[in-house]
């Protein structure tokens, strides 16, 4: 099935984790590494000479229940703490359960991993509401040059409607946060977590402390990085909203899973469809969700 699939007792990779090469005819192979807890991806190296293009905390905890800080997890029914405010998990129990690996292929140096997972999959948790919709959820992973992502939700349930919020929660390795820019959303409104404002972009994002934006944006964002010296392309498709992420320092002095010098070394920039762009899916009905990622060294 998978390049290699294995399920082993020690931190971190308690998880079954798919690893694999990506074959590089410039250089080094590259390199990824998924599991199946919230079909994370935990790393992806197109060049595996190079910088890590994810974060992961040295302090992520890999244990049942608990989300992985960093790679790629998955928001799914509802984002932070949903539309009311009061739902819980954080980001919904998507990334808290094991999905299930279906499908793994290599051809021509890309590998696909297929993931899957429905309500029966969804662990007891404390909070979740036992009474749920029939959903499923099938995940495509495409580990070659690029890494490209699709999420396809169906509304399996004919009850009725099918209502969620839904985003790629990427965490974007960088030198040092506060030297990028990211840049493509001038112009594009956002709400302000930190402030509770609606304001407008001008110019590329900079990072001067906690930075927590929701943005009506789902085009191409490039992340400019001097430190690592290199621009980090996100092409989307069907998000309708993009959110900027970083702690900042008081609020990552806070985090238990980040080490206290580490909040400088990511920016989480989230492809979805959160808040007033929540999916509505009458039963029967898909939506999907795109994203490509490039990396390019500077000349
Ligand atoms: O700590 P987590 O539940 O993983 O959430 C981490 C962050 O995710 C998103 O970026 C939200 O916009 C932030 O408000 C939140 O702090």
């Amino acid at each position: 099935m998978c390049p290699m699939f294995e399920r082993q007792e020690a931190t971190p990779r308690e998880f079954g984790r798919c690893t694999g090469d990506v074959p590089n005819p410039d250089g080094a192979p590259g390199h990824f590494l998924a599991v199946d807890h919230g079909a994370q991806v935990l790393d992806w190296r197109p060049d595996g000479a190079g910088d890590p293009v994810l974060f992961t905390s040295t302090r992520a905890e890999y244990r049942p229940g608990k989300a992985i800080r960093g790679g790629i997890p998955v928001c799914f029914p509802w984002f932070g703490p949903g539309r009311s405010g009061r739902k819980r998990p954080a980001h919904g129990f998507a990334r808290l359960s094991e999905w299930q690996l279906a499908g793994a292929r290599e051809q021509d140096g890309v590998t696909t991993l297929d993931w899957h997972f429905d309500e029966a999959l969804i662990p007891e948790l404390d909070h979740v509401d036992p009474r749920r919709n029939n959903f499923t959820v099938d995940y495509r992973q495409v580990f070659g040059r690029d890494l490209e992502l699709h999420v396809s939700v169906r509304n399996t349930d004919t009850r009725g409607p099918l209502v969620f919020e839904l985003a790629l929660h990427t965490y974007f390795r960088v030198g040092d946060v506060r030297r990028i820019e990211v840049h493509g959303l001038s112009g594009a409104d956002y709400f302000d977590q930190v402030s509770g404002e609606e304001r407008t972009q001008i110019g590329p994002i900079q990072f001067d402390g906690e930075v927590d934006r929701v943005y009506a944006f789902g085009d191409t964002a490039v992340i400019a990085d001097p430190v690592l010296g290199r621009r980090i392309t996100l092409d989307q498709s069907s998000a309708n909203r993009t959110i900027v992420w970083n702690p900042g320092p008081d609020k990552a002095a806070a985090m238990s899973d980040l080490d206290f010098d580490e909040w400088p070394q990511f920016v989480c920039v989230e492809s979805g469809n959160v808040r007033h762009a929540a999916i509505h899916l009458q039963p029967g009905e898909s939506h999907e969700l795109s994203v490509r990622i490039g990396v390019e060294e500077f000349a």
